[in-house]
């Protein structure tokens, strides 16, 4: 630069003008060094970027500032440290946890709604029927929350993960899956199930034992069945690979969800649970994936027997019987060869039933019997009904039974309101939402805690006791619809829940027309925790007498 500076004095304009076309770089370098003072010094740039930083910095803060002061609106315990928020309240004892939420609730809100800061993530839980109508009711609250990521690997993104669009295609296409119709034919799966869970039950006649786990292998076996077509006798070879993984990945899904060391994708699959999730995912896709390949031929024979059918009707008594179909079965039908479900579409549906159809039915059915034992009067209804309908006979249980055993449904409903097998879940809301008055901001977390909304003395005045009579529609009419939300509700609710009540009814009414049930423990000694469903800390003791009426 200083040596082109030096010799433009030597130069006419001329000159100057013919060495500017030959040098253009120089003419640039000439310009640049005109405007040199308009160039800030080092530390003028330093100070400009800073206080840039300091604006984006600050304008981050108070907006993130706003945003809290938006959420703290609604009351709830206090932010103990910014990396834990208040998750800290829940740092107890897992028996502890339900207790001490419905002691929130009494301590900050009347409403019913709380707020609750998970690190830095603010949640909304619900705890009335007027605050989960606003989200239930509505067609686009249906996106799920971060929590459910870790049912992915097992899942993929099947109907209870999926969002948007994917679900609400989804949806429809497997509700006529659902249909009473098809439903109906699945009451000998749970009849088959049954007796064996009554011979095995027959073994433990007399003894002091812990029910929850007899009663879980059967409703995975009826889950198997029904979904898939495949037995995989669990009740009787509870240590199938199988079962065993079902169970590993439940455990592990569970885990994930409460640890957060375990929640970052690349640190989960360092800990010796990364690997065991890799084994069990292999031995649970591996398995589905060989059901709906064998299913496929078996269905595509099927077919070929129905159209031989048409094309000669009079050869129908040489075909073979009518052969039972399961969920699976319908869902290959839907495909259509793979133009509108993939075989990885299915298989993330019929993941999806084997995850969802079995705990729930199985908590729901053990909490039953825990009440039923506890509380002899209603036993005796129980079994008035039951012998009315079945007397003596020792037939299974049809169709129209079911519809006959009210007093057994006002059971079913009655435990659930106290026992929900899904104590709470969640959704993301994606836009501004008004709730009981408050203002939730879009991205933060909602909870529906159907364990403190079917407490609610307003809907269920005295909440604690065990009153079936709650359910006579005498004294169902009138209700709050959102005051009972044990299958949730609106477009998301469950979509088995008619399968689930019918199964429920088939199993209890099989046990408790063999066995008298008298449950060890008190409604209040026994502690219960939130895991996937809603477990008992330890065990369902109970102790069966077998029943005279029948002959066995
Ligand atoms: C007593 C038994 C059951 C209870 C208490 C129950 C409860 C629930 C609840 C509360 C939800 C909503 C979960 C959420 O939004 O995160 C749900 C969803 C679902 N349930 Fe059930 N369930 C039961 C049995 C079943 C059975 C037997 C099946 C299938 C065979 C099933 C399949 C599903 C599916 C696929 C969804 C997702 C629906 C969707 O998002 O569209 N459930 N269930």
């Amino acid at each position: 630069m200083g040596c082109f500076c030096k010799c433009t004095s030597y130069f006419t304009a001329l000159e100057l003008s013919y060495c500017y076309d030959r040098y253009p770089i120089i003419m640039a370098i000439e310009q640049v060094s005109d405007l040199n003072h308009l160039i800030p010094n080092k530390l003028t740039l330093v100070f400009s970027v800073a206080c840039a930083v300091l604006v984006a910095v600050g304008n981050a803060l108070l907006r993130r500032y706003k945003y809290c002061q938006r959420c703290d609106e609604v009351p709830g315990p206090p932010a103990q440290f910014p990396l834990f928020g208040s998750a800290t309240e829940f740092f107890l004892p897992p028996e502890k946890i339900l207790p001490h939420v419905m002691e929130l609730y009494k301590k900050y809100n009347k409403k019913s709604i709380i707020r609750i800061w998970i690190g830095p993530q603010p949640w909304f839980a619900l705890g009335s029927a007027e605050s989960v109508e606003v989200v239930l009711s509505s067609n686009k609250i249906i996106d799920k929350g971060p929590e459910y990521d870790y049912i992915h690997p097992w899942l993929a993104t099947g109907l209870l993960t999926s969002t948007g669009s994917k679900w609400h295609q989804r949806r429809k296409l497997l509700t006529p899956t659902f249909h009473f119709k098809i439903l109906e034919d699945f009451v000998h799966v749970f009849n088959e199930q049954s007796a064996i869970l009554v011979e095995r039950l027959h073994e433990k006649v007399g003894q002091d034992f812990d029910i929850f786990p007899f009663i879980t292998l059967c409703t995975l076996d009826v889950i198997c069945e029904t979904a898939m077509g495949r037995h995989v006798n669990a009740q009787s070879q509870a240590d199938s690979d199988y079962v065993k993984a079902v169970y590993k990945m439940s455990h592990i899904i569970q885990t994930r969800q409460t640890q957060p060391w375990l929640q970052p994708d690349w640190l989960f699959r360092l800990f010796p649970y990364g690997f065991e999730q890799k084994r069990c995912l292999s031995i649970l896709h591996g398995f589905t994936d060989q059901v709906i390949r064998e299913r496929k031929i078996e269905h595509k024979q099927r077919t070929g027997q129905q159209q031989q059918k048409v094309e000669s009707p009079d050869r129908e008594e040489c075909m073979p019987k009518k052969t039972r179909l399961a969920l699976l079965d319908l869902l290959i039908e839907a495909s259509q060869d793979g133009k509108v479900l993939s075989d990885l579409d299915i298989r993330e549906e019929v993941d999806t039933f084997m995850f969802e159809g079995h705990d729930t039915t199985a908590a729901a059915i053990n909490w039953s019997l825990f009440l039923i034992g506890n509380h002899p009067e209603v036993q005796e209804k129980v079994i008035e009904e039951l012998d009315r309908v079945f007397g003596s006979s020792d037939r299974p249980v049809t169709m129209a039974d079911l519809s006959e055993l009210k007093y057994l449904e006002c059971c079913i409903k009655e435990a659930l309101r106290l026992y929900p097998s899904v104590p709470f879940f969640s959704r993301l809301v994606t836009e501004d939402t008004t709730i009981c008055g408050y203002d939730i901001p879009a991205g933060a977390s909602i909870v529906v805690m159907s364990y403190v909304i079917h407490r609610d003395p307003t809907y269920f005045p005295d909440p604690e006791r065990f009153q079936p009579e709650r359910f006579f529609p005498e004294n169902v009419r009138g209700r709050h619809p959102y005051a009972y939300v044990p299958f949730s509700a609106g477009p998301r609710n469950c979509i088995g829940q008619k399968f689930a009540m019918m199964e429920e009814k088939v199993i209890l009414a099989s046990v408790l027309r063999r066995f008298h049930v008298r449950a060890l423990d008190k409604t209040t000694d026994l502690p219960v925790v939130t895991e996937l469903i809603l477990r008992p800390l330890d065990a369902i003791r109970v102790c069966l007498t077998r029943r005279t009426l029948l002959t066995d």
